[in-house]
Order: C-alpha cells, then sequence, then structure tokens
C-alpha cells in the first residue's frame, strides 16, 4: 500500500528512524530532488497512529516540492516528522540520533524547524549533520525564519488587495486574523504600521492581549472571526479551515495567511471561493518567506539578500493571479501549474549530457 501511494504521486524516498536511547521514531520524505536536494522542515507530533504520521509526511513532502519550486528555488521537497511529545519527549540525545539520520542521507535531505521544532533543536541537529538550515544567528545562519515567512505574507497580502481591491494599499483595511503567534504577531505589526486595522482571535489569551495592547486590536471569540466583518481573511493558525461549515459565513473579499493546506479540499473549496468572489491567495507561495530565508544559508546567509528574494513572493503573486485569469482556473491550481511547469522545464534541460564528477573526460 506505501509503495503504491508512493508511485502514484511519484515519491523516490521513505526513511524510518528509531534510537532506543533517545526513544526517537522520526519518518523522513523525499518527495522529488529535481530541482535540487529535498528541502523541508522537522514537524514533532503526538501522533495517534503510525499511519497518521506516515501519510502527514508524504503530504507535507510534495507540499514541499511545490513550494520551493513555485518559490524559484533550486530545491526539492521534503519533509521529517517526530512521533512525539514536543514538551516531553526532547533531548540533546533525540535531536543529535535524527542528525545523524539525516547525515546518513549524504544531502539529499535538508531539514529546518516546522510546527512544535526550534532554532534550538536545530543546533543540536547541527552537532551531526551540516544538512539543517534555520541554525543561531552566531553560527552566521538566519535564525528563526517566522519574522521572513510574516513578512513575506505581508508582501503577498499586498499583491493579493491589488487583486480584489484595486490598489495595494492596506492603510485602512481590516484584516481579521486567525492565531496570533510567531509569524501573525510581526505580521500583524507590518500591517498595524501601514495603517490597517486588525481583529484577532486565539486559543492563546496571552497571545490576544499582546495584539490587542501593541497594535490596538480588536479581539474576538475563536469561531466568529470566519463571520467577522473585514476586508481581508488571515488564517495563520490551522489547515483546513477553508471548508463547507466556514465559506458560507465569510464576509471578506480576499483570503491571505501563513497556514500550511488551508483548504479542506482544494478543488472544492477553491470553486466555493470564486463563487462568492472571495480572492483565494494560495497558501504555499504566501507563506514561503521562511523557507526562502533558510535556504540563503546555503550561499552563507546575507540578510540583505535574503529580504530582497522574500519580497519577490509579491512577483510570484502576480505570476499566479495572470495564470489563473489567462487559463481560467483557480489561484490555488494556477499555483500548481507554475510550479509544475518549472519542475518540468528544468527537468528537460537537465536531461542534456554533461560531464561530472563520476563521468570524467579522460585523454587516450
Ligand atoms: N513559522 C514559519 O516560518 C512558518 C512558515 C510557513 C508556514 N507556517 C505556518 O504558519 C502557521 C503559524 O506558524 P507559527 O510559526 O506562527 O506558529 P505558532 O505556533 O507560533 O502560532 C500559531 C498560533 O495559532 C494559535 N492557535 C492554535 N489553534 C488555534 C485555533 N483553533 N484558533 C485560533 N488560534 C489557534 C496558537 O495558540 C498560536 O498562537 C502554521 O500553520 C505554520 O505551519 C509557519
Ligand atoms: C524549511 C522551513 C522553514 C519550512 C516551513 N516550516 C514551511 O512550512 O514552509
Amino acid at each position: 500500500m506505501i509503495f503504491e501511494e508512493m508511485a502514484h504521486n511519484d515519491y523516490e524516498q521513505l526513511v524510518f528512524c528509531y534510537d532506543e536511547v533517545s526513544g526517537l521514531k522520526a519518518i523522513i520524505c523525499i518527495h522529488d530532488t529535481t530541482l535540487g536536494p529535498a528541502l523541508g522542515g522537522a514537524r514533532m507530533w503526538n501522533y495517534e497512529t503510525e499511519e497518521e504520521a506516515i501519510t502527514d509526511v508524504l503530504r507535507l513532502a510534495k507540499g514541499m516540492t511545490y513550494k520551493n519550486a513555485a518559490a524559484g528555488l533550486n530545491l526539492g521537497g521534503g519533509k521529517t516528522v517526530i512521533i512525539g511529545d514536543a514538551k516531553k519527549d526532547k533531548s540533546e540525545a533525540f535531536f543529535r540520533s535524527l542528525g545523524r539520520y539525516i547525515n546518513s542521507l549524504g544531502g539529499r535531505y535538508i531539514t529546518a524547524e516546522d510546527v512544535n521544532t526550534t532554532v534550538q533543536d536545530m543546533d543540536l541537529i547541527y552537532q551531526e549533520t551540516p544538512y539543517v538550515c534555520g541554525i543561531s544567528e552566531s553560527y552566521g545562519s538566519g535564525g528563526d525564519p517566522s519574522p521572513k515567512t510574516a513578512l513575506g505574507v505581508y508582501m503577498a497580502m499586498k499583491r493579493t488587495a491589488k487583486e480584489a481591491f484595486g490598489d495595494d494599499s492596506l492603510k485602512g483595511k481590516t484584516v481579521a486574523v486567525q492565531g496570533v503567534g510567531n509569524v501573525a504577531y510581526t505580521m500583524c505589526g507590518l500591517l498595524h504600521e501601514e495603517g490597517a486595522e486588525l481583529i484577532v482571535t486565539d486559543i492563546n489569551q496571552e497571545a490576544v492581549d499582546r495584539a490587542v495592547e501593541d497594535y490596538g486590536a480588536t479581539a474576538v471569540g475563536l469561531d466568529e472571526i470566519y463571520g467577522v466583518e473585514a476586508d481581508i481573511f488571515a488564517p495563520c493558525a490551522l489547515g483546513g479551515i477553508l471548508n463547507d461549515d466556514t465559506i458560507p459565513q465569510m464576509k471578506v473579499k480576499a483570503i491571505c495567511g501563513s497556514a500550511n493546506n488551508q483548504l479542506q479540499d482544494d478543488v472544492k473549496h477553491s470553486e466555493m471561493l470564486a463563487e462568492k468572489g472571495i480572492v483565494y491567495a494560495p497558501d504555499y507561495v504566501v507563506n514561503s518567506g521562511g523557507v526562502v530565508n533558510v535556504a540563503d544559508e546555503l550561499e552563507g546567509y546575507d540578510e540583505e539578500r535574503a529580504v530582497k528574494k522574500v519580497k519577490e513572493i509579491y512577483n510570484q503573486m502576480d505570476k499566479i493571479f495572470t495564470i489563473a485569469k489567462e487559463d481560467d482556473i483557480s489561484t490555488a491550481e494556477a499555483a500548481d501549474r507554475l510550479a509544475e511547469s518549472r519542475i518540468n522545464q528544468i527537468m528537460r534541460v537537465r536531461s542534456t549530457f554533461s560531464l561530472n564528477e563520476k563521468n570524467q573526460f579522460k585523454k587516450g
């Protein structure tokens, strides 16, 4: 059954990692390395079953192939899921053990932060392998990618506003934010600076209070956020929140936020949004600022260059809206088309013969 799924969606490799001493149980998935080594974060989650963890890593790794391709990176897609409780199971040995497994892949997979893993965890992995990004700034690295993800979401939101309202200024626009964690707090700061009004919700009261105090945001209940009077909805917490229940409640004209896999069903729910006249900014393009920032570490991190690349998300959004209009397809499908077309073109470009280290030119 697993090989069938791998064949169906063109997966390359699935690696099971177990370490008795630290209790590590992790699965690394490499989806596609046409564009380069697979880069994707390591997510720690208390999966109820091993099947759930496998399903998640397969889905997330494929998502990274599309995210990296659409962002113009020379990187393929992969991901790690770690089965465990992030509050109880972390230790030095745990992450160093994962680092050794990543190292054994010889650079085919590079890891970084994802849900429930931190810069400190990446620093531990770095003790065992160079194939890790998002390590501490003291190593000359980019550190926590969240602020750059936030900058990317802000740039994407400006281009989305242009599509929905004819002008990319966010001054005077009301943005409803679901989840004001690491990414959204910085994003709210940028929006506040530009003169946007904020409506926020979060399961964490402290996060809500911080946004209210620092940015004059209006707090609403967890379920209220979907139906508030606002111009833009920014989902920055969970996946699957654009669905049969929530879309009918929405009064916004656009959706642009950092959460991964926002559409519960890519086809059905992007059509529902289009029918309501809501402009949807595809999540993996909107939130690619983090991966763009960590990928810059592979060239020797330069913050100015990284920021410049993150700001390019505005132009990537421009391409997606153009493809969607020209081909008369949803923005979600347009993003997939952009990513797939880049992968296919580079695959063809690379099909021409070229000498490499295993194929030396020899005289005589
Ligand atoms: N951090 C990055 O660089 C990055 C990059 C790409 C994508 N993302 C995605 O963006 C989202 C936010 O990432 P983050 O790093 O800010 O995470 P975070 O954990 O710091 O923030 C998420 C916030 O959402 C809140 N939340 C959780 N469930 C909620 C619910 N049901 N209703 C309302 N709020 C809820 C949490 O309390 C938290 O404050 C995640 O989906 C993540 O996968 C993050
Ligand atoms: C490589 C990481 C910074 C990627 C990030 N966790 C994402 O989902 O895009």
